[in-house]
């Protein structure tokens, strides 16, 4: 008999085929919706295996329902919709998607910064409804982007790519991180600041690190007041590490220039969200490593991590490692 396994989401054909194969496995059946959370309690009390996205709140509470799970496989590199600690101490493996996603991601966040900093979606929108008249000499005049300071908020793998990106645009790199990288400020000349000056010389700011309860609200009113008035704030990690009651204030009052996210403390952000009423905010539904490719190897990787795990092999991307012994 194959292991019973649930996913919470459609996947491509193709990789739920891979998972068909070695397990029996059932699926929410739609594409674009999250599986209720009942309906989610209910499959999991049976499964050896959970393949689930960032959506879907593996907590404490649905971790009691599952006596048999042995995995919790995050198609994501984020697991912060996870209890790892509760899935830890039930010896339960949870694994990531890492690697697979930098690049893209990286692309992302440094578009995400020129369409901020040069004011792109405000600028085709006045196009699209008219208002073009003529050439004007300071109509939707933006910031640098090539010369000006970039200080990165978590040197991790997405932040080292857009390094490589901010290089190619003669950027002068500073960045903060739990740990210093000699060999990335070697290889790029890129220095490691305090968070108190990466905020005051910075022009961007790009926030890079994973969510937890040590980073929520790391950027809040304080923060914001220490950055220059032009600066621009961008956030591709997580809703939360970023305060939205002190960036709207921000933004509003002219504390600092724009910002642009891509990730909001509740998603999907409610249309009538007030940072969604400003023009200084280019705001985008969470598609960091949306690219067709990119997409197809996070959920490959999810599936292959799934099935290893509950065939008795080492997944690659073992967030608890304790759990396989250490
Ligand atoms: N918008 C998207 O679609 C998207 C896509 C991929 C990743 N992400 C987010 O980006 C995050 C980073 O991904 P990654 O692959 O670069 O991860 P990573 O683990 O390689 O890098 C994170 C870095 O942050 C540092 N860090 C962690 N906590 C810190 C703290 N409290 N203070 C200072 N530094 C700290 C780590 O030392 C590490 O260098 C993910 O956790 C995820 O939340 C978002
Ligand atoms: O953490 C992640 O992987 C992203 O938020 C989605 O790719």
């Amino acid at each position: 008999m194959k292991p019973k396994v649930y996913v919470t989401r459609q996947l491509p054909e193709e990789v739920l085929a891979i998972i068909h194969q070695s397990c029996d496995a059932r699926a929410w059946e739609d594409i674009d919706l999250p599986v209720p959370r009942d309906v989610l309690e209910r499959e999991i009390t049976d499964v050896e295996g959970l393949y689930c996205l960032l959506t879907d709140q593996v907590d404490k509470a649905l971790l009691e329902r599952a006596p048999r799970l042995k995995v919790i496989s995050n198609m994501a590199v984020g697991y912060n919709n996870i209890d790892v600690e509760e899935a830890t101490r039930r010896g339960i493996m949870v694994t990531n998607t890492p690697g697979v996603l930098t690049e893209t991601t990286a692309d992302l966040t440094f578009a995400l910064l020129m369409a901020t900093a040069r004011r792109l979606p405000e600028a085709s929108e006045y196009l699209r409804k008219g208002s073009w008249q003529t050439w004007s000499p300071m109509l939707l005049t933006g910031q640098d982007v090539y010369g000006a300071t970039l200080g990165i908020i978590g040197m991790g793998r997405i932040g080292e790519a857009l390094v490589k990106r901010a290089h190619g645009f003669n950027m002068n790199l500073l960045y903060y991180n739990r740990t210093r990288k000699p060999e990335v400020e070697e290889a790029y000349d890129i220095r490691y600041t305090d968070m108190d000056e990466l905020l005051s010389v910075s022009d961007f700011v790009c926030v890079l690190i994973p969510y937890s309860t040590e980073t929520r609200d790391l950027i809040g009113a304080k923060e914001l007041r220490q950055m220059k008035p032009t600066a621009v704030l961008i956030n591709t990690a997580r809703g939360g590490i970023v305060n939205e009651e002190a960036l709207y204030e921000a933004l509003r009052v002219g504390t600092i220039w724009a910002a642009g996210l891509d990730v909001f403390d509740r998603e999907p952000v409610a249309p009538d969200h007030p940072l969604l009423t400003l023009p200084n905010l280019v705001s985008l539904p969470h598609i960091g490593s949306a690219s067709v490719a990119t997409r197809m190897k996070m959920s490959r990787l999810a599936a292959d991590q799934l099935i290893d795990a509950i065939y008795g092999r080492r997944p690659a991307n073992l967030v608890n490692p304790s759990t396989w012994g250490g």
